[in-house]
């Protein structure tokens, strides 16, 4: 079956799973190329065994709320493919979560994953459970409840879920506390612990800042530098915290951070002490908007932060959340550079519109894969019993992200994607990441 017969195929079987097709379709026309060269994927079947999760665990999350309410979720784990490894992915807790969404991120995880060039598979986690407005104890009782299920499936050599939306440190430390009660198991199970037991150092700060990472090396790229641009960043969570702090480490001005309820905009840019005030704020879950009372600048309601001119945008909030419109007004706005700290972040309209004015973009499995590198690294530390400090991660964080840079750049150059200097990173990181699981799975024969 050729690769645009097995579009069809999943448009078909999947249409009530949109964000699932749109992120099977991304990968399948850009690995094209890949596919008629190597006629063994064909004869494997290796893109239609790769768009099925190895398997779907779904269950009942019980739970009490304050008032001695029962309350009932539902959670999934999606582990698909464990060619490379371990299933590994993180763990979303929001009430748009259903099997589409999760089923795009795990496969999504898949490419990125390998790309890290650590041994880890891909998978996906979460609830419908929405945080917001959840007092502490509540969240506890939920993570509980949450584990009490997952712990049958995760074990450190077969999955080991971290966090994503809704899901940090707290959320991990009361998953794991669950997970060590109900096996006496003290490993690396999950990713994303507190340091001081079985944290890695940087694992907070890494998705955002291997983003930043990855931008300068897209800059050098083009004989630029990040020092002096002007750059918008969606999200006021984990990622987009941690890239405009590394931005502005690095001598950039952040002009926007922003959150589901609108965005924040100050003409004099963000810098430590203002990145630590954001941090403190989402922390106690108060208004993002608070900021101009202390700090002066504009919230814009209800808006995105994409009417902004700027040089590089870092869409750090949630899938789809820049439209086709929103893209014209990124072009129009002089942008040119976007680098996907989310998950597919753009939708597709959007990515062609950027594409064809070329806008220089980095998808989010090359881009954000910071995050699961260190959590890939803090597995390994885990195994061995030993921690490296935070200027040793770093320097690993930061080579894993040249590494991804070099051979998606080297890719798409050899797969006739690179035109003028211009580097088709989306083709050449889903190249780099299929044809690792790909070569596995030939491997392997038919299994898995
Ligand atoms: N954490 C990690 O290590 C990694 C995360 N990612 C991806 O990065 C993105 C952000 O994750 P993370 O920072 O961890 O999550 P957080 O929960 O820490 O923060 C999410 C941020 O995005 C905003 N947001 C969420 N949904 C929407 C929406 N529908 N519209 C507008 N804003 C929204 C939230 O606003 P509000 O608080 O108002 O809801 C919040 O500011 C996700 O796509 C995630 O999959 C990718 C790789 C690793
Ligand atoms: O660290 C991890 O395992 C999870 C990271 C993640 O969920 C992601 O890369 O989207």
């Amino acid at each position: 079956m050729s690769i645009s017969q097995a579009i069809e195929k999943v448009e078909a079987r999947y249409a009530h799973q949109p964000e699932f097709v749109q992120a099977v379709k991304e990968v399948a026309l850009t690995i094209a190329p890949l596919y008629d060269a190597h006629p063994e994927f064909q004869k494997m079947k290796i893109f239609e065994r790769l768009v099925e999760p190895d398997r779907i665990i779904c269950f009942r999350v019980n739970w009490e709320n304050d008032k001695g309410e029962v309350q009932v979720n539902r959670g999934w784990r999606v582990q698909f493919s464990n060619a490379l490894g371990p299933y590994k992915g993180g763990v979303r807790f929001h009430p748009t979560v259903n099997q589409s969404v999760l089923k795009f991120l795990g496969f999504e995880q898949i490419f990125k994953n390998a790309l890290t060039g650590l041994p880890m598979g891909g998978g996906k986690g979460g609830a419908d459970f929405d945080p917001k407005g959840k007092t502490d104890s509540e969240i506890r009782r939920f993570c509980y409840a949450f584990m009490r299920e997952l712990h049958h499936y995760v074990n450190k050599d077969i999955d080991v879920p971290a966090g994503d939306i809704g899901v940090g440190g707290r959320e991990v430390s009361y998953m794991f506390a669950m997970y060590k009660n109900l096996t006496r198991e003290y490993g690396g199970v999950l990713t994303g612990k507190g340091v001081g037991f079985g944290g890695s150092l940087m694992r907070t700060e890494a998705t955002g800042y291997g983003a930043v990472y990855f931008l300068e090396n897209m800059l050098a790229a083009q004989n630029e530098s990040i020092e002096g641009k002007k750059v918008l960043v969606s999200g006021a969570g984990n990622v987009s915290l941690h890239a405009a702090e590394k931005a502005c480490m690095l001598g950039a001005t952040v002009l926007t951070v922003s959150d589901s309820q609108g965005t924040l905009y100050d003409a004099n840019g963000l810098n430590q002490e203002k990145i630590d005030w954001l941090k403190a704020q989402k922390a106690q879950s108060k208004p993002l908007c608070d900021y101009v009372d202390v700090y002066g600048g504009e919230w814009f309601a209800q808006q995105k932060p994409w009417h902004i001119k700027g040089d590089i945008a870092i869409p750090s909030a949630t899938q789809n959340e820049v439209n086709e419109d929103d893209a014209k007004h990124m072009v129009e706005n002089g942008i040119r550079y976007i680098v996907e700290g989310a998950n597919m972040p753009l939708t597709a309209e959007a990515v062609d519109h950027i594409r064809l004015h070329r806008v220089h973009y980095a998808p989010g499995k090359a881009a954000n894969a910071g995050g699961v590198a260190v959590s890939g690294l803090e597995m390994s530390q885990n195994s061995v019993r030993q921690y490296k400090t935070f200027e040793e991660i770093d320097e690993r964080l930061k080579r894993i992200m040249k590494n991804i840079h070099d051979g998606a750049a080297e890719a798409s150059a050899n797969y006739g994607q690179t035109d003028n200097g211009y580097i088709d990173y989306m083709a050449g990181a889903n190249i780099v990441g299929f044809k690792r699981v790909a070569d596995a799975l030939c491997a392997y024969g038919i299994l898995n």
